[in-house]
């Protein structure tokens, strides 16, 4: 029978199936960070338990790291909470094994999501879980990748697997090329806009066609890591060439070799990558449900409320709560609007910004540093006076090297932006970096939760070549004009 990517690797990695649909999954790859670990280990040390497979963990700490100070080494913690968290994780890594662990200050440190696939942790056709919901995001490498709670995380790590319940298949097909300016992140929200954040509850979506398949990667990963802001736990994209030549060489992918650093492939190699050339759905798959845009209908994206569903392109006005006839649907409306301190019919080109945040598992990568610096570069002047704080914050270690290596840093610090060390930063409020009450701020984030950024915080999501255009402008501008 035909099946889809997700059905695919789902009876790849069943063990068992209950009558009632409950499933044991096998679980191939556990990324671990500092928030939600400290209980799972705690648990397994209660119970005496070792972690079953130690090669299938790979851990950071990212999210209570911060961003400044690092010369200071673990003195530059100035939150006793965050620096326990950070030291608890080192130690329980210590006592229970990984296959990798980079810690604070390490080179390769990062947002879980960023380093799994720049390691090779995230290998196509696999499952990967972590106690995190964007984990979602290493879907784009068409594995089978979603976020657990903490009772689950020590579950996987005492037996490697999970029990599941087999989601339904959502298919999202974009075709088309999509204009100039506008990239992944815009295309992720106009979905989102679309199909409200419950649209994908109960589904696994399957991103395809003709635009997602143009897409970068990091694009891809951009789309999948806010498939959860749609509702569905786990996003997924077909396994290409472009998968192919991404993992290629990558530490833990097959292949490598690490006595000199490169790839050299070899029979096990070959093997990888016949196996992930099947990762697609077949060409009669039965999707329970399908949900088509076209590339070309798509404009660069700004939330203008507290959910990422309240989204609209960059031309558009603050929405007129009077003009929502469903009563529920309009009291949302006014309630983000007061939150968010906007009047219905202001065109979002004339919103000010007071800070400016480009980072997050969302759009932190290598890709994403460069569009932002090119419209910096692009537009040749500096942040604006309005602007309190523009920050740049790679993803990973190695994201900030690569950027180094380009340039991009100086492009960003010239302009008078902040190039931090990398971690989640200012996406939310749980390290030093945050927005204080009442402020507005651009961000490339996944979230715009109300306090999602610091209490009282107002975030707007955008793409990162929309937040430094607003960087430098003060305001939001459509970034299409000179793409
Ligand atoms: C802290 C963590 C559990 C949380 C998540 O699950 O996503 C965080 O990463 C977030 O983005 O809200
Ligand atoms: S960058 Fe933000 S969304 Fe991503 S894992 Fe960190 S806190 Fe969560």
């Amino acid at each position: 029978m035909a099946r889809t990517l997700y059905d695919k690797i789902w009876d790849e990695h069943v063990v068992h199936t209950e009558e009632d649909g409950t499933a044991v999954l096998y679980i191939d790859r556990h990324l671990v960070h500092e928030v939600t670990s400290p209980q799972a280990f705690e648990g397994l040390r209660e119970a005496g338990r070792k972690v079953w497979r130690i090669s299938s963990i790979v851990a950071t700490a990212d999210h209570n790291t911060p961003t400044t100070g690092w010369e200071q080494g673990y003195d530059g913690i100035t939150d006793p909470i965050s620096k326990e968290q950070i030291t608890t994780l080192d130690s329980n890594i210590k006592e229970f094994g990984s296959a990798a662990y980079f810690p604070f200050l390490h080179k390769r440190q990062g947002i879980v999501h960023v380093i799994g696939p720049e390691t090779g942790a995230t290998l196509p056709g696999m499952t990967v879980v972590c106690g995190d919901s964007h984990t979602s995001t290493h879907g784009a490498f068409g594995a089978l990748a979603h976020g657990i709670g903490t009772s689950e995380v020590e579950h996987v790590m005492a037996t490697q697997t999970l029990l599941a319940k087999k989601a339904k298949n959502l298919l999202i097909k974009v075709e088309g090329q999509l204009g100039k300016g506008v990239t992944a992140k815009d295309v992720v929200l106009a979905i989102i806009g679309k199909i409200g954040t419950a649209g994908g509850t109960g589904y696994t979506i399957e991103f395809a066609g003709s635009a997602i398949r143009s897409l970068s990667m990091e694009g891809r990963m951009t789309m999948c890591n806010m498939a959860i802001e749609a509702g569905a736990r786990a996003g997924l994209v077909a396994v290409d060439e472009k998968t192919i030549e991404y993992v290629k060489g990558k530490p833990l992918s097959p292949g490598y070799d690490p006595q000199t650093g490169r790839f050299v492939g070899g029979a096990e190699w070959d093997q990888a990558v016949a196996y992930w050339k099947t990762l697609h759905s077949d060409a009669d798959a039965q999707f329970d449900a399908v949900v088509e845009l076209k590339a070309e209908d798509i404009v660069p994206q700004v939330t203008w409320g507290t959910s990422p569903e309240m989204v609209l392109g960059v031309d558009a006005s603050v929405p007129d709560p009077d003009k929502e006839k469903d009563a529920n649907k309009r009291g949302a409306i006014e309630r983000a609007l007061t939150y968010m301190g906007l009047q219905p019919g202001k065109p979002l080109n004339d919103i000010f910004v007071d800070k400016v945040f480009i980072g997050s598992c969302t759009n932190s990568r290598i890709e994403d540093m460069r569009e932002a610096a090119a419209v910096v570069k692009k537009l040749g002047q500096k942040v604006a006076k309005n602007v309190k704080l523009a920050m740049v914050v790679p993803g990973s270690g190695v994201v900030k090297e690569q950027a180094e290596r380009e340039g991009l840093d100086q492009i960003f610090k010239a302009a008078g932006f902040e190039w931090r060390e990398p971690g989640c930063s200012m996406c939310l409020a749980m390290n030093a970096d945050r927005l204080e009450p009442g402020e507005r701020c651009a961000s490339t984030s996944n979230r715009n939760f109300e306090g999602r950024q610091g209490a009282g915080g107002r975030t707007h999501l955008v793409s990162p070549a929309m937040a430094a255009a607003a960087a430098v402008h003060g305001h939001f501008v459509d970034v299409r004009q000179f793409a």
